[in-house]
């Protein structure tokens, strides 16, 4: 399997995900405000993996500091602000920079700097492998939920399924989320053909998401983002799996920009669509999708295609990187310890043991 991130040595190793597949380059760095700069340019990307790669860039943060015990807490304060700071949308991020704040807020006053860094380390490390685990989970329960609601054509046929931006190995370290099930729904022969949209401005689905199909040997098609209410008319979609960057507590789901057409057109279409996420991507303290910061990114990226310019200089432009998906529009939230079809507002509550 690909190592989209590692860290050894002190030392955070990642796949630049900027510029596959023109090139394939891996970059290791100990610097946090590099790491910081990795994740803010996308090098490193997927909810999933951001929260690791924030874990470990607080490691490499707090492995520079040179001052006193007494120093310490403004320096850890500034420096989970600048993570917190990189990308406000994943909750992934915020969800692994609180780990660590509790492990600094249970053991600050009664341990040596040593020892508080040993536990941080190890639990950095224990993000990293609990990402890992959830995505052998979410693919069980996802395969498994696939089975129930598509059973009729089953019967009859493999099924087509279209997926959004990337979630697989280079967002989620493990198999991935939507494409890990994708995957284990394929090795249980279940898939025709995976369809990949684009996912435009900065193409995870066109790039990204391919470049692992083809990895695997798994059938595919590549799709620009405005093709899949047709696909569908056409009956060429079965089902829709895409991840998350938030789920609010109502099941509303931001995810890569486009994906709220793509779920409209199949409730329209009576097909299933699901969201595959770990529960480390639900912020069960916001009611609804109106709570979720929605980050909005740099008007080149869209005025530009790997840095040719594509439109006028000063087009002006709205990127948002995010859209949100109201949770009526899904057959499902597929996580790490159950699929959760129904009552949003009910069962992801008894996920927090609420
Ligand atoms: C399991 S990854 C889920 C999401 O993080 C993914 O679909 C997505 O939107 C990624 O956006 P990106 O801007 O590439 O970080």
């Amino acid at each position: 399997m690909i190592d989209a991130i590692s860290f050894s040595n002190d030392t955070l190793h990642y796949l630049d995900q900027r510029y596959l597949l023109l090139r394939e380059e891996y970059v290791s760095t100990k610097s946090h405000q590099e790491a910081i700069e990795a994740i803010k340019t996308l090098a490193v990307r997927g909810a999933p993996l951001i929260g690791v790669a924030a874990a470990y860039t607080i490691i490499l943060g707090i492995n520079s500091f040179k001052g006193s015990k007494e120093e310490f807490p403004l320096f850890f304060k500034t420096l989970i602000a600048d993570v917190e700071a990189s990308r406000p949308t994943a909750v992934n991020l915020f969800f692994a920079s609180a780990r660590l704040k509790q492990v600094y807020d249970d053991n600050f006053a009664t341990d040596t700097i040593d020892v508080l860094f040993a536990k941080m380390n190890e639990a950095a490390k224990k993000i990293h492998l609990d990402e890992i685990a959830n995505c052998d989970l979410m693919s069980r329960h996802g395969v498994d939920q696939i089975k129930i609601d598509l059973a009729d054509i089953l019967k009859k046929r493999k099924l087509n399924v279209l997926t959004h931006c990337n979630t697989g190995t280079l967002a989620c370290c493990g198999t991935g989320s939507a494409l890990g099930v994708i995957r284990l729904a394929w090795q249980e022969g279940l898939i025709e053909r995976v369809i990949t949209s684009e996912s435009r401005p900065l193409l995870q689905g066109l790039r990204l998401t391919a470049w692992e199909l083809q990895h695997d040997g798994i059938p595919f098609v590549s799709i620009s983002d405005s093709s899949s209410a047709f696909l569908m008319q056409r009956g060429m979609i079965d089902f829709g799996i895409v991840g998350a960057d938030r789920i609010a507590a109502n099941g509303d789901t931001a995810n890569k920009i486009g994906t709220c057409a793509h779920a409209i057109s199949a409730y329209h279409h009576n097909l299933p669509f699901y969201i595959a996420a770990p529960v480390s991507t639900i912020d069960i303290t916001i009611p609804d999708g109106t709570h979720i910061p929605i980050e909005e990114r740099n008007a080149d990226e869209l005025r530009t295609i790997f840095g040719t310019q594509v439109a006028m200089p000063d087009t002006p432009v709205l990127n948002y990187a995010f859209d949100v998906t109201p949770g009526k529009f899904l057959r499902g939230i597929i996580t790490d310890k159950k699929a959760v079809v129904g009552n949003y507002v009910e069962e992801l509550k008894t996920l927090f043991g609420q």
